[in-house]
């Protein structure tokens, strides 16, 4: 064989080869594929930095490492956290897989909005040599963040994670959590990074100088048609990714309203007040009674287990296909399995009435409206009324007002939600469809992410049913309790209301010939109409 055939039959086993391993690259299963692999985790003690740790211990039970970055907080250390995070019920199928599992996790202590994100030199230097992956959920979710703490948080970070990213050797794709709303001033969304009027370095720069009233003052103008700082900052934070990317490859991950899990771990988990459990709560507690939404605009709900199944897909499809440019994945379900507002409202209700919490304040019966006026005389008359007689009714029995308190930051609450109850977006969901095509039927079993399949209704009773549980630490074998205690407040609002009409008698109606006329009309019109019907549904049985 001469030289030159040789060499060319050398080129064609080495291209054959390089086929054949792409090929079997491409079809590992997602689980095979994280198998041996080092993931840099951050936001891990997060919603959702959780629920993903979680669902890689149980479904990828052959991953190296999950390095998480993690700060101490309130008093208790870094590694106090993590311990404390690990004995969570979230984690109990793992731990019946495998309960030296936390021998996987592997803490770095680390404050995002410090220099060099506060890593210490050997850590780095460990990150830098093993990290595979990097899942990045860190991020002040606040809608109220100061805009300098938030561009610090969500910017920033971004900014110097990536750049440690850069020095990672053995990175495969770096996987950025944003959110849906970041171009919430936008109706029709696509799957794209959209430029923003000022460039984020020129932004970082001078606001690194300027005073915080000075920030404060002229927030309003930067944010321009956002509703918040935090739908600001991630629309800042994408463009970040993409213009500090590099080589490295991509993927962004626009998740909608990320309410309680659909099915996994198991359904219903829920730990946080965030969007609209503090809603559901504060209206399946009797507390809240009316919120600013409209019926019919969808309620881009999207479950947490669905959105890590895709986040972890694509961390597994950016790394096999190296996307030239970084791919935005919009994961939402309004496009896809529509429900309203409306809708959610109905079936909260049902739910915390067949399920009620414990010691509600007065009866669930929440209602939303779209109008101003009517929000207006529902706040005044099922919120500020009962509050001031609670609170009065509090000082004469010698304890301290509260109500007044708990409705005023209730009302700030909802009036930095009802930007998102109140309007429609329409999102593209191209790249989660393609994504959904490129998986084998056993990964699309595992990491389900169809939100076609959601049932709804049976959602939201386990959403609620999970507030309950996880969130209130409530016991489902106190539900007659709490049913006792609704009849009680119910024979409360009954006897109210009969003093008040007698006392309304007496002092308006006893004393004026025509508000007793008018009085007698009214109740002799009621009989009449009692009559009337209860003579019709005689004559039709
Ligand atoms: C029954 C009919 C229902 C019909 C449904 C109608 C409408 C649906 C409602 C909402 C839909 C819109 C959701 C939009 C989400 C957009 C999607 C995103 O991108 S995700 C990010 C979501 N972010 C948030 O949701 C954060 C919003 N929260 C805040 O910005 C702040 O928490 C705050 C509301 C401004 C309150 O700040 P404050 O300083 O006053 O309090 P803290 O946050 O420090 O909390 C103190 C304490 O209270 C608990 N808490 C917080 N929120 C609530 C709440 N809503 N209800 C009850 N309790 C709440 C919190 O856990 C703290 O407790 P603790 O001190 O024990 O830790
Ligand atoms: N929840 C939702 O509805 C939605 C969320 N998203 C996005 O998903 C991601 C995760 O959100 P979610 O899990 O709900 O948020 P959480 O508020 O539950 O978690 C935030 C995480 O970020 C960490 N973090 C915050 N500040 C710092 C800091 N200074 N240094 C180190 N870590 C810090 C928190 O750590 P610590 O425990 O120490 O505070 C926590 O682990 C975010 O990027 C968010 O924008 C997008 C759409 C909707």
């Amino acid at each position: 064989m001469g030289r030159s055939s040789s060499l060319s039959l050398c080129v064609c086993v080495c291209v054959c080869e390089e086929r054949r391993s792409s090929l079997t690259l491409i079809m590992t299963s997602i689980s095979e594929w994280y198998a041996g692999k080092n993931v840099l985790i951050t936001g891990a003690t997060g919603f959702m930095g959780k629920v993903l740790m979680e669902k890689l211990l149980r479904s990828c039970p052959d991953v190296n490492a999950l390095y998480i970055l993690v700060r101490p907080k309130a008093g208790q250390s870094m590694s106090e956290r993590v311990q404390d995070m690990m004995k969570c019920k979230l984690f109990d199928r793992v731990r019946e897989d495998n309960p030296d599992f936390h021998q996987k996790i592997i803490p770095i202590s680390s404050e995002l909005t410090q220099p060099g994100l506060a890593i210490s030199p050997e850590d780095v230097q460990t990150l830098t040599s093993c990290i595979n992956i990097v899942f990045h959920c860190a991020a002040t979710i606040r809608f109220d963040e100061p805009l300098k703490h938030a561009l610090q948080l969500n910017v920033i970070a971004t900014q110097q994670l990536l750049s440690l990213a850069q020095q990672m050797q053995h990175l495969q794709a770096f996987i950025h959590i944003s959110t849906a709303y970041a171009n919430c001033n936008r109706r029709h969304i696509d799957e794209v990074i959209y430029p923003l009027p000022v460039e984020p370095k020129k932004l970082i720069d001078s606001l690194e100088w300027m005073d915080d009233s000075i920030i404060r003052d002229i927030t309003p103008h930067l944010i321009g048609d956002r509703p918040n700082t935090y739908t600001y900052t991630k629309a800042l934070a994408e463009c970040v990714v993409q213009q500090e990317s590099g080589k490295l490859n991509i993927g962004i991950i626009r998740p909608s309203i990320v309410g309680a899990s659909w099915q996994e771990p198991f359904p219903g988990w829920i730990d946080n007040f965030n969007g609209p459990s503090g809603v559901f709560i504060a209206a399946g507690k009797g507390i809240l009674r009316t919120m600013r939404a409209s019926n019919d605009a969808v309620a881009d709900l999207i479950p947490v287990d669905v959105v890590i199944n895709l986040t972890l897909a694509a961390g597994w499809y950016t790394a096999v296909h190296r996307p030239k440019t970084a791919l935005v994945y919009n994961c939402t379900t309004g496009g896809i399995n529509p429900f309203h507002w409306g809708e959610i409202e109905h079936h909260v209700m049902s739910t915390f009435k067949r399920n009620p919490l414990e010691q509600a304040f007065r009866r669930p019966n929440a209602n939303i409206t779209s109008s101003y006026l009517i929000y207006q005389y529902w706040i005044l008359v099922s919120h500020k009324f009962p509050a001031l007689i609670y609170d009065l009714f509090l000082r004469l029995s010698g304890q301290k007002p509260q109500m007044m308190r708990i409705f005023n930051r209730l009302h700030k609450a909802i009036g930095l939600l009802e930007y998102f109850s109140s309007q429609d977006w329409e999102w593209n969901s191209d790249n989660m469809n393609m994504l959904m095509s490129q998986l084998s039927a056993d990964d699309r079993k595992t990491f389900n992410f169809d939100v076609r399949q959601l049932n709804w209704p049976e959602y939201i009773e386990n959403y609620c049913i999970g507030t309950k549980k996880y969130v209130l630490n409530e016991d489902m074998s106190d539900i007659p309790a709490a049913r006792q205690h609704l009849r009680k407040l119910r024979n409360i609002r009954y006897t109210f209301n009969t003093v008040l009409l007698v006392f309304i008698w007496r002092v308006f109606i006893a004393r004026s010939q025509m508000a007793r006329n008018i009085w007698y009309f009214v109740v002799s019109l009621c009989y009449k109409f009692l009559s009337y019907f209860r003579a019709s549904s005689t004559l039709t049985q």
